[in-house]
Protein backbone atom coordinates (compact mmCIF):
# COMPACT_ATOMS: atom_id res chain seq x y z
CA UNK A 1 0.00 0.00 0.00
CA UNK A 2 1.37 3.59 -0.81
CA UNK A 3 2.89 5.19 2.32
CA UNK A 4 2.00 8.87 3.09
CA UNK A 5 4.22 11.46 1.96
CA UNK A 6 3.73 13.40 4.94
CA UNK A 7 1.62 12.16 7.54
CA UNK A 8 0.89 13.52 11.49
CA UNK A 9 -0.50 11.82 14.31
CA UNK A 10 -2.08 13.38 17.60
CA UNK A 11 -1.47 16.84 17.07
CA UNK A 12 -2.24 18.92 19.54
CA UNK A 13 -1.26 22.95 20.10
CA UNK A 14 -2.92 24.66 22.76
CA UNK A 15 -3.13 28.20 23.52
CA UNK A 16 -4.06 28.98 26.81
CA UNK A 17 -7.70 27.65 27.25
CA UNK A 18 -7.81 27.01 23.53
CA UNK A 19 -7.19 24.24 22.21
CA UNK A 20 -6.12 24.74 18.95
CA UNK A 21 -5.59 21.19 17.48
CA UNK A 22 -7.00 18.48 19.26
CA UNK A 23 -5.33 15.18 19.03
CA UNK A 24 -5.37 15.52 14.67
CA UNK A 25 -4.41 13.10 12.34
CA UNK A 26 -3.32 14.33 9.00
CA UNK A 27 -2.12 12.40 5.60
CA UNK A 28 -0.65 13.48 2.30
CA UNK A 29 -0.44 10.80 -0.16
CA UNK A 30 2.48 11.28 -2.82
CA UNK A 31 1.18 13.20 -5.97
CA UNK A 32 -1.69 14.58 -4.80
CA UNK A 33 -3.67 17.55 -4.29
CA UNK A 34 -5.21 17.47 -0.38
CA UNK A 35 -7.57 20.34 0.31
CA UNK A 36 -8.01 21.27 4.29
CA UNK A 37 -11.24 23.03 4.75
CA UNK A 38 -13.38 23.70 7.81
CA UNK A 39 -14.58 26.60 9.80
CA UNK A 40 -13.48 30.03 10.93
CA UNK A 41 -11.10 29.14 14.19
CA UNK A 42 -10.96 25.18 13.31
CA UNK A 43 -7.68 24.92 13.68
CA UNK A 44 -6.53 24.70 9.57
CA UNK A 45 -3.88 27.50 9.90
CA UNK A 46 -2.30 25.77 13.37
CA UNK A 47 -2.49 22.34 11.55
CA UNK A 48 -0.44 24.28 8.44
CA UNK A 49 1.82 25.69 10.88
CA UNK A 50 2.58 22.32 12.82
CA UNK A 51 3.74 20.64 9.24
CA UNK A 52 6.01 23.58 8.29
CA UNK A 53 7.56 24.11 11.26
CA UNK A 54 5.88 27.50 12.51
CA UNK A 55 4.14 26.01 15.57
CA UNK A 56 5.90 23.43 17.49
CA UNK A 57 3.14 20.98 18.52
CA UNK A 58 2.65 20.45 22.38
CA UNK A 59 1.94 16.55 21.48
CA UNK A 60 1.86 14.47 18.67
CA UNK A 61 4.24 13.05 15.60
CA UNK A 62 5.20 13.90 12.29
CA UNK A 63 6.80 12.17 9.76
CA UNK A 64 7.88 12.52 6.23
CA UNK A 65 8.95 9.98 3.83
CA UNK A 66 7.96 7.60 6.38
CA UNK A 67 10.82 9.69 8.98
CA UNK A 68 9.96 11.20 12.04
CA UNK A 69 10.78 14.88 11.80
CA UNK A 70 11.24 17.48 14.66
CA UNK A 71 11.14 21.43 12.94
CA UNK A 72 11.19 23.94 15.42
CA UNK A 73 11.39 26.85 12.98
CA UNK A 74 10.04 27.03 9.27
CA UNK A 75 14.02 26.78 7.76
CA UNK A 76 13.88 23.31 9.21
CA UNK A 77 10.51 22.29 7.37
CA UNK A 78 11.85 24.34 4.01
CA UNK A 79 15.62 22.23 4.54
CA UNK A 80 13.53 18.92 4.44
CA UNK A 81 11.44 20.08 1.76
CA UNK A 82 8.20 21.14 2.59
CA UNK A 83 7.44 24.83 1.43
CA UNK A 84 4.43 27.12 2.30
CA UNK A 85 3.09 29.47 0.18
CA UNK A 86 1.16 31.71 3.04
CA UNK A 87 -1.79 34.21 2.13
CA UNK A 88 0.29 37.12 3.72
CA UNK A 89 3.11 36.36 0.56
CA UNK A 90 6.61 36.81 2.32
CA UNK A 91 7.88 38.86 -0.65
CA UNK A 92 9.88 42.27 -0.61
CA UNK A 93 8.22 44.60 -2.89
CA UNK A 94 11.08 46.60 -4.16
CA UNK A 95 12.80 43.88 -4.93
CA UNK A 96 13.09 42.02 -7.82
CA UNK A 97 11.18 38.32 -9.22
CA UNK A 98 14.49 36.78 -9.19
CA UNK A 99 15.72 38.24 -5.94
CA UNK A 100 12.42 37.28 -4.57
CA UNK A 101 12.63 34.16 -5.25
CA UNK A 102 16.27 33.50 -3.97
CA UNK A 103 15.46 35.74 -1.14
CA UNK A 104 17.21 33.23 1.98
CA UNK A 105 18.93 31.01 -0.18
CA UNK A 106 21.33 33.13 -2.44
CA UNK A 107 23.32 31.42 -4.64
CA UNK A 108 26.94 32.79 -4.00
CA UNK A 109 29.80 33.38 -6.96
CA UNK A 110 32.14 30.54 -7.36
CA UNK A 111 35.56 31.30 -7.10
CA UNK A 112 37.72 34.51 -4.80
CA UNK A 113 34.88 37.17 -4.69
CA UNK A 114 32.48 34.93 -4.14
CA UNK A 115 34.51 33.02 -1.35
CA UNK A 116 36.43 36.61 0.42
CA UNK A 117 33.44 38.65 0.32
CA UNK A 118 30.07 36.58 -0.43
CA UNK A 119 29.50 38.63 -3.51
CA UNK A 120 25.89 36.94 -5.17
CA UNK A 121 25.48 35.61 -8.40
CA UNK A 122 23.01 37.67 -9.81
CA UNK A 123 23.16 35.86 -13.54
CA UNK A 124 22.61 32.48 -12.41
CA UNK A 125 19.94 33.58 -9.99
CA UNK A 126 17.75 35.45 -13.40
CA UNK A 127 19.08 32.40 -15.15
CA UNK A 128 17.22 29.88 -12.87
CA UNK A 129 14.42 32.03 -12.09
CA UNK A 130 13.23 32.32 -15.63
CA UNK A 131 13.64 29.07 -16.03
CA UNK A 132 11.65 27.94 -13.47
CA UNK A 133 8.73 30.65 -14.47
CA UNK A 134 8.87 29.10 -17.70
CA UNK A 135 8.81 25.94 -16.42
CA UNK A 136 5.41 26.79 -14.96
CA UNK A 137 4.46 28.33 -18.07
CA UNK A 138 4.63 31.69 -16.59
CA UNK A 139 5.32 33.32 -19.71
CA UNK A 140 3.25 36.84 -18.82
CA UNK A 141 6.02 37.96 -16.53
CA UNK A 142 8.73 39.62 -19.47
CA UNK A 143 11.01 40.88 -16.99
CA UNK A 144 12.72 39.40 -14.35
CA UNK A 145 14.49 42.40 -12.89
CA UNK A 146 11.22 43.49 -12.55
CA UNK A 147 10.53 44.71 -8.89
CA UNK A 148 7.43 42.77 -7.47
CA UNK A 149 5.48 45.52 -6.49
CA UNK A 150 5.11 46.28 -10.18
CA UNK A 151 3.08 43.04 -10.55
CA UNK A 152 -0.46 42.06 -10.37
CA UNK A 153 -1.91 40.14 -8.03
CA UNK A 154 -2.01 37.09 -9.92
CA UNK A 155 1.38 37.70 -10.92
CA UNK A 156 3.00 37.90 -7.15
CA UNK A 157 0.99 34.82 -6.13
CA UNK A 158 2.52 32.80 -9.40
CA UNK A 159 6.18 34.29 -8.66
CA UNK A 160 4.87 32.34 -5.08
CA UNK A 161 3.73 29.38 -6.22
CA UNK A 162 7.21 29.41 -8.89
CA UNK A 163 9.21 29.91 -5.67
CA UNK A 164 7.91 27.24 -3.60
CA UNK A 165 7.64 24.94 -7.03
CA UNK A 166 11.33 25.80 -7.63
CA UNK A 167 12.53 24.60 -3.97
CA UNK A 168 10.09 22.63 -2.37
CA UNK A 169 11.58 18.67 -3.40
CA UNK A 170 8.87 17.32 -1.58
CA UNK A 171 5.68 19.06 -0.19
CA UNK A 172 4.10 22.55 -1.09
CA UNK A 173 1.32 24.12 1.05
CA UNK A 174 -0.74 27.06 -0.44
CA UNK A 175 -2.39 28.96 2.49
CA UNK A 176 -5.89 30.47 0.46
CA UNK A 177 -3.78 31.35 -2.60
CA UNK A 178 -7.20 32.70 -4.43
CA UNK A 179 -8.48 34.88 -1.53
CA UNK A 180 -7.13 37.99 -3.17
CA UNK A 181 -7.73 37.45 -6.74
CA UNK A 182 -9.90 38.33 -9.37
CA UNK A 183 -11.69 35.60 -11.59
CA UNK A 184 -9.05 35.63 -14.12
CA UNK A 185 -5.97 35.36 -11.84
CA UNK A 186 -7.80 33.22 -9.69
CA UNK A 187 -7.96 30.34 -12.66
CA UNK A 188 -4.16 31.21 -13.53
CA UNK A 189 -3.13 30.21 -10.12
CA UNK A 190 -5.60 26.79 -10.44
CA UNK A 191 -3.94 26.26 -13.42
CA UNK A 192 -0.70 26.59 -11.81
CA UNK A 193 -1.82 24.41 -9.11
CA UNK A 194 -2.33 21.72 -11.50
CA UNK A 195 1.12 22.32 -13.31
CA UNK A 196 2.81 21.89 -9.76
CA UNK A 197 0.99 18.53 -9.54
CA UNK A 198 1.39 17.46 -12.91
CA UNK A 199 4.83 17.22 -11.80
CA UNK A 200 4.75 15.18 -9.25
CA UNK A 201 4.87 17.51 -6.34
CA UNK A 202 2.15 17.01 -3.95
CA UNK A 203 0.56 19.83 -2.80
CA UNK A 204 -1.81 21.23 0.66
CA UNK A 205 -3.88 23.76 -0.38
CA UNK A 206 -6.11 25.43 2.41
CA UNK A 207 -9.04 27.09 1.26
CA UNK A 208 -12.60 28.63 1.89
CA UNK A 209 -13.47 28.69 -1.57
CA UNK A 210 -15.54 25.46 -2.51
CA UNK A 211 -15.29 25.77 -6.01
CA UNK A 212 -11.79 25.88 -6.06
CA UNK A 213 -11.41 23.16 -4.08
CA UNK A 214 -13.69 20.84 -5.95
CA UNK A 215 -12.39 21.90 -8.98
CA UNK A 216 -8.56 20.86 -8.00
CA UNK A 217 -8.81 18.73 -5.46
CA UNK A 218 -7.73 14.53 -5.29
CA UNK A 219 -9.06 14.56 -1.88
CA UNK A 220 -10.63 16.80 0.93
CA UNK A 221 -9.94 16.53 4.29
CA UNK A 222 -12.27 18.18 6.66
CA UNK A 223 -11.15 19.81 9.95
CA UNK A 224 -13.47 20.53 12.90
CA UNK A 225 -13.25 21.57 16.07
CA UNK A 226 -9.49 21.35 16.13
CA UNK A 227 -8.94 17.63 14.34
CA UNK A 228 -9.59 15.81 11.27
CA UNK A 229 -13.45 14.90 10.91
CA UNK A 230 -13.29 12.63 7.79
CA UNK A 231 -11.25 12.86 4.09
CA UNK A 232 -13.91 12.97 1.60
CA UNK A 233 -13.49 12.05 -2.38
CA UNK A 234 -15.10 15.33 -4.02
CA UNK A 235 -16.49 13.31 -6.90
CA UNK A 236 -18.19 11.39 -4.18
CA UNK A 237 -19.59 14.37 -2.12
CA UNK A 238 -20.94 17.58 -3.12
CA UNK A 239 -20.03 20.95 -1.94
CA UNK A 240 -23.27 21.19 0.20
CA UNK A 241 -22.18 18.15 1.85
CA UNK A 242 -18.71 19.27 2.42
CA UNK A 243 -20.25 22.39 3.99
CA UNK A 244 -22.63 20.11 5.96
CA UNK A 245 -19.81 18.23 7.66
CA UNK A 246 -17.35 21.07 7.99
CA UNK A 247 -20.03 23.16 10.49
CA UNK A 248 -21.85 19.74 12.16
CA UNK A 249 -24.90 20.41 9.81
CA UNK A 250 -24.34 16.43 9.01
CA UNK A 251 -22.67 13.40 10.10
CA UNK A 252 -19.64 12.74 8.49
CA UNK A 253 -19.46 9.42 6.32
CA UNK A 254 -19.11 6.23 8.70
CA UNK A 255 -16.07 5.33 7.18
CA UNK A 256 -14.08 8.43 6.80
CA UNK A 257 -11.31 7.81 3.91
CA UNK A 258 -8.46 8.31 6.60
CA UNK A 259 -5.50 7.94 3.77
N1 LIG B 1 -1.24 32.54 18.40
C1 LIG B 1 -2.42 32.26 18.95
N2 LIG B 1 -2.72 32.64 20.20
C2 LIG B 1 -3.89 32.34 20.76
N3 LIG B 1 -4.89 31.65 20.14
C3 LIG B 1 -4.65 31.25 18.89
C4 LIG B 1 -3.42 31.53 18.22
N4 LIG B 1 -3.48 31.00 16.97
C5 LIG B 1 -4.69 30.43 16.86
N5 LIG B 1 -5.41 30.57 18.01
C6 LIG B 1 -6.75 30.05 18.26
O1 LIG B 1 -6.78 28.69 17.87
C7 LIG B 1 -8.01 28.38 17.21
C8 LIG B 1 -7.71 27.85 15.82
O2 LIG B 1 -7.21 28.91 15.02
P1 LIG B 1 -6.70 28.74 13.52
O3 LIG B 1 -6.19 30.06 13.08
O4 LIG B 1 -5.80 27.58 13.43
O5 LIG B 1 -8.07 28.41 12.77
P2 LIG B 1 -8.41 28.42 11.21
O6 LIG B 1 -9.21 27.20 10.96
O7 LIG B 1 -7.19 28.59 10.43
O8 LIG B 1 -9.33 29.72 11.09
P3 LIG B 1 -9.59 30.73 9.86
O9 LIG B 1 -10.27 29.94 8.81
O10 LIG B 1 -10.48 31.74 10.49
O11 LIG B 1 -8.26 31.27 9.46
C9 LIG B 1 -8.84 29.65 17.22
O12 LIG B 1 -9.71 29.60 18.32
C10 LIG B 1 -7.80 30.73 17.41
O13 LIG B 1 -8.34 31.85 18.05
Amino acid sequence: MTQPILKARGLTKRYGKVTALDRCDFDLMPGEILAVIGDNGAGKSTLIKALSGAVVPDEGSVELDGKKVDFHSPIDAREAGIETVYQTLAMSPALSIADNMFMGREIIQSGVMGKLFRRLDKAKMQEIAREKLNELGLMTIQNINQAVETLSGGQRQGVAVARAAAFGSKVIILDEPTAALGVKESRRVLELIQDVKSRGIPIILISHNMPHVFEVADRIHVHRLGRRLCVIDPKEHSMSDAVAFMTGAQEPPEHPQAA
